[in-house]
């Protein structure tokens, strides 16, 4: 890390500047306001800004106590992450410092709570692109390849040298309790960090956990494989009772430049591929990102779309839907998918019951009529019924949640067990209830059932454009 107070401009007016800069009270500055974050995979793009910028999340947790930094004029906290061994160098450049009410504001352990040992100086770093330029070839070296293909022609970046063969995509698995991996899982800790609102690290000591790394393989001109990480999702293999493994994607991360390229999700696939091959009870996925549950719901739903034995179900809600007017109806209408149905999904595909129904919703949307408008009408009385459900499910479970902490084979300090006090399960991620007086209510429900409405119309859309294609 390199502290720099900017040269030149110091001398001279220094004194007016300063008096003019901290004349009144230090408000502070934002942390995203001054960080930048570079992904470098050279040497020569170490210390240029014109290098990969990523888009970070809000860091201001990481900078005291209200978030903000203190006693610095025109602050340049410019970091440099290299994707071939995934240290980081940061460069800190200010034109002056001034206790202006607020104190200086220490950004060493900030910027360690985020990049922690993978911080290094810049010529430490500098080294590591020749030192460790096979870092990850040999982590993965051990790993179990999943899924292997050859990276189409205009997917190919233009900064690999391509060999005969072309580049391979692999999804390779491999237990991050072993040393190496797990070190390698510390330097991504940062990443998971920097871009994955409210990401925390996980804990590498647990055998349960494994991590996918998608990579990229190539040959250089001398024949030597050369092998990019892409990204990578770690997954906790949790016990079901009586006897069975859910698999519980708790991060997934595709590095930024090479985001929107399918890796995502191949990882999902590769998730999927072994609850297939080990006859796991089901996938689940940890807090999902917007992007990644419509990422996933598409994935899921064009595997339902080839699952014939759902469809004589499908067939049945649509008729219903065409009848008279649902919206008018006082009893609860005759939507969800039926319960010998979502187990055969489960058994088959390894979706859980959760995201079938998410899914359940598309697949419904898929097969309307979206000109007809009493039946566009049914169908949105239904998802109301269904967000009215999972209002209160969420209520419920705010009502009667419990944790309690259980030993384990391994730490007994970091297992704990959720429970429901009342008849509770999963919710269905309708965040927080309803405030405000009944007319309030209802239009946050309005809100609400549009948002669903417009949520399902985009996967639909997206799920029949690649149907189609
Ligand atoms: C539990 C958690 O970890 S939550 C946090 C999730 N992670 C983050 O937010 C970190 C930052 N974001 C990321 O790392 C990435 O954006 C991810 C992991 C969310 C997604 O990975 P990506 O590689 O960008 O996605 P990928 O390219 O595989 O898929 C995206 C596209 O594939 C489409 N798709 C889905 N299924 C299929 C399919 N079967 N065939 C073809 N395309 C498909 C999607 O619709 C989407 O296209 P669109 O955006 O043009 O509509």
């Amino acid at each position: 890390m390199a502290l720099k107070q900017k040269g030149g401009e110091i001398s001279g007016d220094t004194k007016k500047r300063r008096r003019v800069g901290f004349a009144n009270i230090d408000t502070g500055v934002e942390a995203n306001e001054c960080v930048k974050v570079f992904l470098v995979k050279k040497e020569d793009e170490v210390g240029k800004t014109s290098s990969y910028c990523i888009d970070l999340v809000d860091l201001n947790h990481f900078f005291g106590e209200d978030g903000k930094i203190y006693g610095y004029k025109d602050l340049k906290i410019n970091i440099w992450l290299s994707i071939v061994s995934f240290h980081a160098y940061a460069e800190i450049t200010y034109k002056s410092t001034q206790d202006g009410g607020k104190g200086i504001t220490d950004l060493k352990p900030a910027l360690q709570s985020i990049f922690g040992e993978s911080l290094i100086e810049k010529e430490e770093f500098l080294q590591t692109f020749s030192k460790e330029c096979h870092y990850i070839r040999n982590i993965v070296s051990d790993g179990k390849v999943l899924h292997s293909d050859s990276l189409r022609k205009d997917d190919q970046a233009s900064d690999i040298h391509l060999d005969a063969e072309g580049p391979t995509i692999e999804v390779i698995c491999t237990e991050l309790h072993n040393l190496p991996v797990g070190l390698l899982y510390s330097r991504l800790v940062p990443l998971v960090l920097l871009l994955v609102e409210g990401g925390r690290p996980i804990d590498v000591t647990d055998p349960r956990w494994e991590i996918f790394l998608v990579v990229k393989k190539m040959q250089d001109p001398s024949g030597d494989s050369i092998i990019d990480l892409l990204g990578f999702a770690t997954v906790y293999r949790f016990y079901h009772y009586p006897d069975s493994t859910r698999l519980r994607i708790s991060q997934i991360l595709v590095l930024p430049p090479y985001q929107g390229q399918g890796h995502g999700r191949r990882l999902l696939e590769a998730v999927n591929s072994v609850a297939f091959s080990e006859n796991i009870y089901d996938v689940t996925v940890e807090e999902p990102s917007d992007y990644l549950q419509y990422l996933r719901s598409c994935n899921d739903t064009l595997h339902l779309l080839a699952f014939e034995p759902i469809k004589p179900s499908i067939s049945s809600v649509v008729s219903y839907l065409k009848e008279g007017n649902l919206s008018k109806r006082t009893s609860k209408l005759r939507f969800a998918p039926p319960a010998n149905v979502m187990e055969l999904v489960r058994q088959k595909l390894k979706i859980n019951k959760k995201q079938f129904r998410r899914c359940w919703e598309v697949l419904i949307y898929l097969n309307l009529d979206t000109e007809n408008h009493r039946c566009m009408e049914n169908f949105r009385a239904c998802i109301s019924d269904r967000v009215k459900g999972d209002i209160l499910d969420k209520n419920a479970e705010a009502n009667g949640k419990c944790l309690i902490e259980v030993p384990n084979d391994y730490d007994h300090d970091m297992t704990f067990v959720v429970f429901w006090s009342q008849a509770g399960g999963e919710s269905d991620g309708i965040d927080g209830k309803l405030e405000g007086d009944p007319a309030t209510q209802e239009e946050q429900l309005s809100q609400l059932i549009d948002k669903e409405m417009e949520d399902i119309a985009e996967i639909a859309q997206k799920v029949s454009l690649l149907h189609n294609s």
